[in-house]
């Protein structure tokens, strides 16, 4: 099948070629680029040269929709609602690793993403990507909204929870923390090496526009309003993020009980792995894989539950999720292209 990345030059994007590179079904045959049109894409990224070299286009809506069957769009918010209408209109797929389709809630995305929402009959078309929640509508997707990476984290550390009832679902405290490379590829000041290194700082607290979808995801899967407490951090690693998450339980559960609740939540879902007791993941443990990691620990003392969960954020994050969402589509084996180990150390 033929697809096409849009968002070239970007960390996304590269990060697809890289397990697309490897898909049996797939041939990428459009890279489209706003910034490098014309340019090739290893003079962008030289690790590419020879084996997954091509020469970035610019976009034309109509061409594309003639050339491919499904759309990557690897591109800043407020990019791809201004675009999606006009493939899905043409018969293109599109998975769009941004947040513009994500939110039900125009207010909500008015505020956290400064413009309006996509027109409505897209947003209704659009299925949310969390496939260990939603698999069967993603079989039908025509507009796949991927999940961000905090929210994967932390949905996947939660959702055997919530649905389980274990925990007040209204004392959630979610402290997280990402690498880097979640920033994306533009330079900033606050990213520069002197800036980051031997660095450690909180960011966007009380108003990171991942709250509403945290929220959004869990309310929906508890049939109530769930508010929760989120603060990110951005540590000085490339790839990583963990999502420490503290909630009252709701009764007085052992870990090897919840343990057991999750293991059995997770059995049919090959990417998240639950450890066994005593053992909290490490974000190495996951690095340049599809993998979520969850350890858990329900502290008898105090009445919380302690929730551990760490992907790598371009890949469970955004574009290893992406593909996985794409195979889900398509009817492959959800594991296609995604079957690899973590890099370790
Ligand atoms: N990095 C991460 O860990 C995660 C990222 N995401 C989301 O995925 C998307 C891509 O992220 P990432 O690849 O990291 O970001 P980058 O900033 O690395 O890449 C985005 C790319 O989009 C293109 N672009 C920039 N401005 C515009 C514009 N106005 N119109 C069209 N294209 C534009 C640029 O490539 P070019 O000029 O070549 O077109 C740019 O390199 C973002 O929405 C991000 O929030 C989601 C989860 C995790
Ligand atoms: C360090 C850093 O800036 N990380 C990014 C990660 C979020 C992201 O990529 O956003 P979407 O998945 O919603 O598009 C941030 O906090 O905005």
């Amino acid at each position: 099948m033929d697809v096409a990345i849009i968002g070239g030059t970007g960390y996304g994007a590269v990060e697809l070629l890289r397990f697309l590179h490897n898909h049996p079904h797939v041939n990428v045959k459009k890279v489209i680029s706003h910034s490098n049109s014309g340019t090739d894409l290893a003079d962008v990224y030289p690790h590419l040269t020879e084996v997954a070299d091509i020469q970035m286009s610019a976009l034309e809506v109509d061409t594309l929709a003639e050339e491919v069957e499904l759309v990557f769009f690897a591109t800043p918010s407020n990019v791809s609602k201004n675009v999606i209408p006009s493939l899905v209109e043409k018969g293109v797929r599109c998975i769009d690793l941004s947040g513009d389709f994500r939110l039900r809630n125009g207010d909500k995305y008015q505020e956290y993403y400064g413009e309006e929402i996509a027109p409505w009959q897209y947003i209704d078309k659009a299925i949310y990507g969390l496939s260990e929640i939603n698999k069967e509508s993603i079989k039908e997707a025509s507009i796949l909204a991927n999940p961000g990476c905090y929210p994967t984290a932390t949905a996947l550390g939660l959702i055997p929870a919530i649905e389980q009832g274990l925990i007040d679902s209204q004392s959630i405290i979610i402290d997280a923390k990402t690498g880097v490379s979640g920033a994306g590829r533009g330079l900033s000041l606050n990213f520069h090496f002197s800036e980051m290194t031997e660095n450690f700082r909180a960011y966007q607290v009380g108003v990171h526009k991942h709250i509403p979808e945290i929220e959004q995801t869990l309310s929906e899967l508890s049939h109530e309003n769930i508010q929760v407490i989120f603060t990110p951090h951005v540590v000085p690693m490339t790839r990583g993020i963990m999502s420490t998450i503290y909630a009252d339980m709701s009764d007085e559960y052992q870990t090897k009980q919840l343990l057991d609740i999750y293991h059995s939540y997770y059995k049919d879902h090959p990417f998240v792995r639950v450890r066994p007791e005593g053992v909290i993941p490490a974000t190495k443990e996951v690095y340049g894989s599809n993998y979520c990691d969850i350890g858990l620990y329900a502290d008898e003392r105090t009445g919380k539950l302690i929730i551990v969960s760490v992907i790598d954020n371009l890949v469970k994050g955004a574009s290893g999720q992406a593909i996985q969402n794409m195979n889900i589509m398509y009817g492959w084996d959800e594991k296609t292209g995604l079957d690899q180990l973590p890099i370790f150390p």
